[in-house]
């Protein structure tokens, strides 16, 4: 049996407007999701994922014409469910010329799904490394990012950017522009996040951006303007300026308002944030719901955010400079 871990991320600045070839900067924290994989006798797929549902549940299923999931509960709820552990699976089958690979798959994350952290890329990364490393090979973090890219494409319809799965893979602050994926140099950053306790569908939300940038060329110039934040966002990474990135993340926030992925729990955090003097907050991630990012050394923002109606949680999140690794064998 081997498991991997890998961690979940924020957006300093860029999501959505990735998607469209802006660059983008998303950072690791510390926080992350584990997969475990053991190898069967058979070609079957058991995936064990507490946090799936209010109480877990057990799916046991096959690539066979008969592998209709053995599950009680509806078909498309178990699609959204185990479509990027189905994906992961699929890639480490490939990666080990191993198409009929059966495994036991154990799921634990720290990070709350589908709200702006990354759950899903830490899972399919992770899932990826646990299952090639189970079949006796052993990838490198870009290789692991190139195909927990196709995973999260297959899964979100065709749209998705490499940002949160080379962030995932490798940890650390990130630049992601097009095909072109690095690592760079980012200062401590001191990271607050308030969670609405909410979710937001990705593909869904990547997809109304999609149709506002069809129908009005203002939203293409709102998706271009944040490709522009980006850029000064860099300038002041690289020199350490914090005032001048949170005074950028507010302009991301409310561009990404304009393009209608924020909601009002996320506004109200954001609000409570800049209120309580934070350099800066936004939205992180799809958006819909779930977390923002706020950058502020003192304790003020996340006790404020513990008095915000809408936010459910509040914490402080270290940038990790760890990706992908394997936590047991
Ligand atoms: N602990 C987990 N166990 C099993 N599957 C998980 C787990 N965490 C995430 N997933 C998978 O990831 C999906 C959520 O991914 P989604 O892209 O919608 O959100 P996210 O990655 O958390 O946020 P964002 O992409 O905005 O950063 C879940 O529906 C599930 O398929
Ligand atoms: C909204 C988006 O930009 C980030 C989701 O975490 C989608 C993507 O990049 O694939
Ligand atoms: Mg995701």
């Amino acid at each position: 049996m081997v498991v991997s871990s890998a961690p979940g991320k924020v957006y300093l600045f860029g999501e959505h407007a990735v998607v469209y070839g802006e660059p983008a900067v998303p950072c690791a924290i510390e926080r992350r999701a584990r997969v475990s994989a053991e190898a069967r006798d058979d070609d079957r797929i058991r995936v064990h994922a507490e946090d799936l549902s209010l109480n877990g549940f057990t799916v046991e299923y096959s690539d066979s014409s008969d592998g209709a999931p053995d599950v009680d509960a509806a078909e498309s709820l178990v699609q959204a469910g185990i479509g990027y552990i189905d994906a992961a699976v699929e890639q480490a089958r490939d990666a080990a010329g191993e198409p009929d690979a059966g495994f036991d798959i154990t799921v634990e994350s720290e990070i709350p799904l589908g709200a702006g952290l990354g759950s899903s890329a830490a899972v399919t990364t992770a899932g990826i490394d646990a299952g090639t490393r189970e079949l006796g090979v052993e990838l490198s973090a870009e290789e692991i990012a190139e195909r927990a890219y196709r995973a999260e494409l297959e899964v979100q319809n065709g749209e998705a950017s490499r940002a949160d799965t080379f962030c995932s893979a490798t940890g650390g602050a990130v630049r992601v522009e097009g095909d072109d994926c690095r690592g760079i140099d980012a200062p401590d950053l001191p990271f607050v996040i308030g969670f609405d306790g909410g979710a937001g569908d990705t593909g869904e939300l990547v997809a109304g951006v999609r149709a506002l940038r069809e129908e009005y060329d203002f939203a293409a110039d709102t998706v271009e303007g944040i490709g522009d934040i980006v850029r000064s966002g860099e300038r002041a990474l690289a020199a350490g300026d914090v005032e001048e990135l949170g005074d950028l993340m507010n302009f991301n926030h409310g561009l990404l308002e304009a393009l209608g992925v924020s909601s009002r729990s996320l506004d109200q955090m954001v609000w409570a944030a800049r209120d309580a003097g934070a350099y800066g907050a936004k939205l992180t991630g799809a958006g819909g719901g779930g977390c923002i990012v706020a950058l502020d050394p003192t304790e003020s923002t996340e006790t404020a955010l513990r008095y915000t109606p809408g936010c459910e949680d509040a914490f402080r999140a270290e940038l990790d400079t760890d990706g992908v690794r394997v936590e047991e064998r």
